[in-house]
């Protein structure tokens, strides 16, 4: 649950033109390039978009720095761990349902970066097409070190314990209910209070942006205010800093004599954020019938197709059961797209058992699937009063390719063998043929 206090200050809105600075007159002011920054200060462009990108999709930032990021040596390859990234080609493409029970907790001292485990993904990292699809379990802090990922935006979904990304424009708190996107490009380290585990979209397609709301009109779902950008925070070190970035695919590192998060003052959108889901104005039907799970969307990243998404972030949170002579838990289907799922806490509403906390599950392109036997029967006999499912954040990674899994997910003890038991009990229907 999120609560708790935040230490740090945040500004609100969703893709805004954001201006800060942690020192009074640290940020130029009527231009972004001054022959003399103030206080001796580095500019630097960030631009996460082509330069010429249409107005409304552009997002660059302006950074004033200690010292250009430009100062450092030459990067070397550096250990991949049970890291992957599209073209996924370990296993061949494998239309079966899949579950994996959660992630252990570290044994052994273990980092964010450390702690990360590709489950699959789909396109082409280097082409921007496609997700990786990675979890997280970790128990300690970066120390002087900093990651950044070149090849995608990291959508990050925090599932237990308290994080904090110290990232190059501010400081970004996150519990499990929040949601943290860091930007293509964006450095930081994760600062770990304890055991700690999550799920990370890495979109190496167009950057997420708030779903169209058609005839729900001009509010609702994820509203805009409701995003938080952290304000410019700066850390002024002369020791080394290992910076890890991931570059078309692989892992490379090298080690500034400074930490480059070091950024005094930014102004622009190309900027990290949080969202709290428990700020989710969730809709959903008051007659009859169970929605599309689109209903449920926080962001989306566009293709080229409009309306089939890159990827889709979709969640389950708490919400009212009213629906009247409905089947109301999700009903069976198969669908173009592919759905990797994730359970922040509680329980989903399609599984009675199965899916845990920090488990996963993956419902590739036409596999039929659905609410596992126990919870057919539960809803088709359920006396359909106004109930509230409480206590409880599932999500859904949706995207338009067929997610490929990894060699270790497909060999990992965790994966149940025995999913597909949860539909094997069907009673016939009653036709006399
Ligand atoms: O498969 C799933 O559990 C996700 C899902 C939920 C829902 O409410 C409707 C469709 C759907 O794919
Ligand atoms: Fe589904």
């Amino acid at each position: 649950m999120t609560t708790g206090t935040d230490t740090v200050a945040y500004m609100t809105g969703f893709g805004n033109s954001f201006a800060t600075e942690a020192v009074v007159g640290a940020l130029p002011i009527g231009r972004n390039s001054p022959q003399r920054p103030p206080l001796g200060l580095y500019a630097e462009q960030l631009s996460g978009t082509a330069f010429t990108a249409p107005r409304h999709q552009n997002r660059r930032s302006w950074l004033y720095r200690l010292r250009p990021s430009a100062q450092h040596p030459a990067y070397q390859p550096f250990d991949q761990g049970r890291l992957r990234s599209g073209p996924f080609d370990e296993t061949p493409p494998n239309p079966n349902r899949l579950r994996w029970d959660p992630l252990p907790l570290p044994t052994v001292p273990t980092d964010w970066v450390e702690g990360l485990v590709t489950y699959g993904g789909n396109g082409d990292a280097e082409a921007g097409t496609g997700v990786g699809i990675h979890l997280y379990a970790a128990d300690r802090s970066m120390v002087d070190r900093v990651f950044y990922d070149a090849d995608g935006e990291l959508l990050i979904v925090p599932q237990e314990g308290a994080h904090r990304f110290v990232t190059e424009m501010g400081i970004i708190e996150a519990l499990p209910g929040h949601v943290v996107v860091i930007p293509r490009g964006v450095r930081f380290r994760v600062e770990l209070f304890g055991p700690s585990r999550g799920y990370v979209c890495e979109n190496y397609g167009a950057p997420l942006q708030l779903p169209d709301l058609g005839p729900i009109g001009s509010n609702g779902l994820a509203n805009a205010r409701d995003f938080e950008t952290p304000v410019a925070a700066f850390e002024d070190v002369s020791r080394p800093v290992q910076c890890i970035q991931k570059y078309g695919g692989r892992l490379w590192a090298t080690t500034f004599e400074h930490s480059p998060l070091d950024v005094v003052a930014w102004h622009g959108n190309h900027a990290p954020y949080r969202y709290d889901t428990h700020r989710f104005n969730t809709i959903n039907t008051v007659s009859y019938d169970h929605p599309d799970p689109s209903i449920f969307t926080v962001l989306t990243s566009p293709s080229e197709v409009h309306g089939t998404a890159n990827m889709d972030f979709v969640i389950f949170p708490p919400r009212w059961m009213v629906g009247e002579d409905t089947f109301r838990p999700p009903w069976f289907h198969r669908n173009v797209m592919s759905e990797f799922m994730g359970l922040v806490y509680g329980a989903y509403d399609a599984k009675a058992g199965g899916f845990a906390p920090g488990g996963a599950s993956l419902h590739n392109r036409m596999s039929g699937h659905g609410p596992d036997q126990a919870t057919w029967e539960a809803a088709t006999q359920a006396d359909l009063v106004p109930h509230k499912i409480e206590n409880t954040l599932a999500f859904m990674f949706e995207t338009r390719m067929p997610i490929r899994v990894t060699k270790w997910a497909h060999e990992t003890p965790l994966m149940q063998l025995d999913y597909d038991d949860c539909w094997s009990g069907f009673a016939k229907g009653r036709v006399e043929s």
